[in-house]
């Protein structure tokens, strides 16, 4: 179990963290959410030991994380990090990039775990690929390979989709949280994006003004989002009546004492977002097609 135990850290002139605590089991998923600039990095860059903490302590198992006032090199075998800017070397390959760190001691079985770590990444056809001449998002695929290669207990994960293309993303998601999974990989995720996130989070921290403000499973915060903040990561939403409504949950009816005036219809796919006036508040809501530019319409809440 990681344990993180009333953590503070500031840069020199920001206070970034703030009697931060949470705890992630052995094996679990938690995301870590917040606005730019909230924290999320700092958070994963404090927990893999490369700052020391102003106050609190932090621990894997029984081991405790330490900064660099307490040792020479930053890390520890039992976690690997994959932050924003991937350190790979640009003029070998794909698979020896991946390799760089696992024994040549038995060349066959070291052979065999790269093939497989191509696969979880998707890009067995770059195996021999120069690193150099990859994408931004294949060199993010070949960092998480390499962070995986020794199978690390925990694993801290900054953004980990961001340069990869809509058409890869899904399956690659799918294929890296079920290997975390599979292998008991504790993963701790910072991300924008709510897909990281559904599906494969049993938990998730929200970070804002230095602190957690909640820490619950993704299930509980999108069915009872406390706050605009945890709605808003889920999707468009609106206050009424001081109550937080997806826009799903807003419905067309034929009459009603919700009365809006229609301004604009987006075409989201399988749907259209309306967006409206209510009450001289603007409110938006899924449609299963567009609606005119200043049609009255009755809504309810679903
Ligand atoms: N090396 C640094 N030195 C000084 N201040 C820093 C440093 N890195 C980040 N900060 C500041 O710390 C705060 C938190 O930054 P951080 O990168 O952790 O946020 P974030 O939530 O990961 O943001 P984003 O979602 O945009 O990546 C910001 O105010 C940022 O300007």
């Amino acid at each position: 179990m990681l344990q993180v135990n009333h953590i503070t850290f500031s840069y020199k002139k920001t206070p970034v963290l703030k009697d931060v605590s949470f705890e992630v089991k052995s094996g679990e998923n938690l995301a870590v959410i917040g606005e730019s600039g909230s924290g999320k990095s700092t958070l994963l860059k404090v927990l893999y030991g490369e700052y020391d903490l102003d106050q609190g302590h932090i621990f894997w198992k029984n081991q405790e994380v330490l900064g660099p006032k307490y040792n020479l090199v930053v890390g520890y075998d039992f976690m690997k990090s994959v932050a924003q800017e991937f350190d790979l070397m640009p003029f070998i390959s794909v698979s020896e990039n991946i390799g760089k760190f696992l024994s040549n001691f038995y060349p066959e079985k070291k052979q065999q775990r790269i093939a497989e770590l191509l696969e979880v990444v998707e890009l067995t056809e770059f195996a021999h690929t120069k690193v150099k001449i990859l994408s931004g998002g294949q060199k993010q695929r070949v960092a998480l390979a390499r962070a995986l290669a020794k199978e690390p207990e925990i694993i801290l994960l900054d953004e980990p989709f961001s340069h990869i293309d809509n058409f890869k993303k899904q399956s690659l998601r799918r294929s890296v949280f079920k290997y975390l999974k599979d292998k008991n990989i504790t993963c701790i995720v910072a991300t924008h994006d709510k897909e990281d996130v559904l599906g494969f989070a049993d938990n998730m921290i929200i970070l804002n003004n230095q602190k957690v403000i909640v820490n619950d499973s993704p299930e509980a915060l999108y069915n009872y989002p406390i706050c605009p903040l945890i709605a808003s990561f889920f999707g468009e939403f609106n206050v009424i009546d001081n109550q937080i409504v997806y826009a799903h949950q807003l419905k067309v009816i034929a009459k009603s004492s919700l009365k809006a005036i229609v301004l604009h219809s987006y075409f989201k796919g399988n749907y259209y977002l309306i967006e409206a006036t209510l009450n001289k508040e603007k409110v938006f809501f899924e449609h299963d097609f567009a609606l005119n530019k200043n049609e009255s319409i009755c809504l309810k809440i679903n």
